[in-house]
């Protein structure tokens, strides 16, 4: 277990002995689910109306992602990739109101916020992300910025985050106060990413949209599983909701769960 997080400084890959634990005494909610379903969108407006801090992993991986491709660094050489990633420093901003996620390259920080969301990378993020050693390494790094957000939370904010990604209920937060798995049916996925990054939800926009984020998630859940709910993680289906009823219904599992006492069993 840690006891100085470090998650405001650059968070440098963790040595094994720097092995951290999820610490329990603050709220921590663990959000996980498909492409489009919602995931960061409802955690960050959860994540604000709890006053919590909010953790986005896929900008972790897309971050490292940005780097590899930058040092041309060859994404079929895993011992390649995993050891550079290792040698990237990220800088994680977890205010939910304006999340930020930058790498120290060469001594200097570079903002990747805007760049983490190119088509380039998110085009080679998944190759980056099924490498076994980076994800070992991005698992300690968030592990590190949950516990910081539990107990040394920044000035204003309650203690705790609301954590999302492919393997949070899984893997990063198993022993999470909340699990939920965020899921709609896959036309309404798509409709919403298409009205997202087109402005249109029309049958050619719907096309392309389904090329990149079915295709996405089928290689994706060869490495994780967000499919399906875990024992003791809740289903939110928001298919039928709008976004506010969305976030709503998560902060409704919030609050059942937290009322009923914490962690496992079913809401
Ligand atoms: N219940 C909802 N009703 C309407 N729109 C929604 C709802 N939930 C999410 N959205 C919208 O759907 C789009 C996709 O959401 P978001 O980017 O949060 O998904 P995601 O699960 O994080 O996707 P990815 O894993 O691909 O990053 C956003 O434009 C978001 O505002
Ligand atoms: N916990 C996570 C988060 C993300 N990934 C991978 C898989 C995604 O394709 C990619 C980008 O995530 P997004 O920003 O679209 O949520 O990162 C993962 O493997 N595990």
């Amino acid at each position: 277990m840690s006891s100085t997080p470090a998650a405001r400084g650059p968070l440098a890959s963790p040595t094994a002995e720097q092995e951290v634990s999820v610490v329990s005494t603050a709220l921590v909610v663990a959000v996980d689910g498909p492409s489009g379903s919602g995931k960061s969108s409802v955690s960050r407006a959860a994540a604000a109306a709890l006053g919590v801090a909010f953790l986005d992993t896929g900008a972790m991986y897309r971050a490292v992602t940005w780097a590899v491709l930058e040092a041309g660094v060859d994404l079929s050489d895993a011992e390649a990739v995993a050891a550079h990633v290792r040698t990237v420093p990220l800088v994680v901003g977890t205010d939910p109101q304006a999340p930020t996620v930058a790498a120290v390259v060469e001594g200097a920080e570079v903002d990747l916020t805007e760049a983490v969301r190119t088509a380039r990378v998110t085009a080679n993020v998944s190759a980056v992300a099924a490498v076994p050693a980076v994800r070992q390494d991005l698992v300690l790094r968030q592990r590190t910025l949950i516990e910081a957000a539990c107990v040394a939370p920044e000035p204003g904010r309650e203690p705790g985050i609301v954590a999302e990604g492919r393997d949070i209920t899984t893997v990063v937060a198993p022993d999470a106060d909340v699990r939920v798995l965020l899921t709609a049916e896959e036309s309404v996925r798509l409709a919403r990413r298409a009205q997202q990054d087109l402005g249109t939800a029309d049958s050619e926009a719907l096309a392309a949209t389904r090329r990149g984020i079915v295709e996405r998630d089928r290689v994706d859940s060869r490495t994780t599983a967000f499919t399906t709910a875990a024992d003791g993680v809740v289903t939110v289906d928001s298919t039928a909701l709008d976004f506010d009823g969305t976030v709503a219904a998560v902060l409704d599992v919030v609050e059942r769960r937290v009322r009923a006492g914490g962690t496992g069993g079913r809401a």
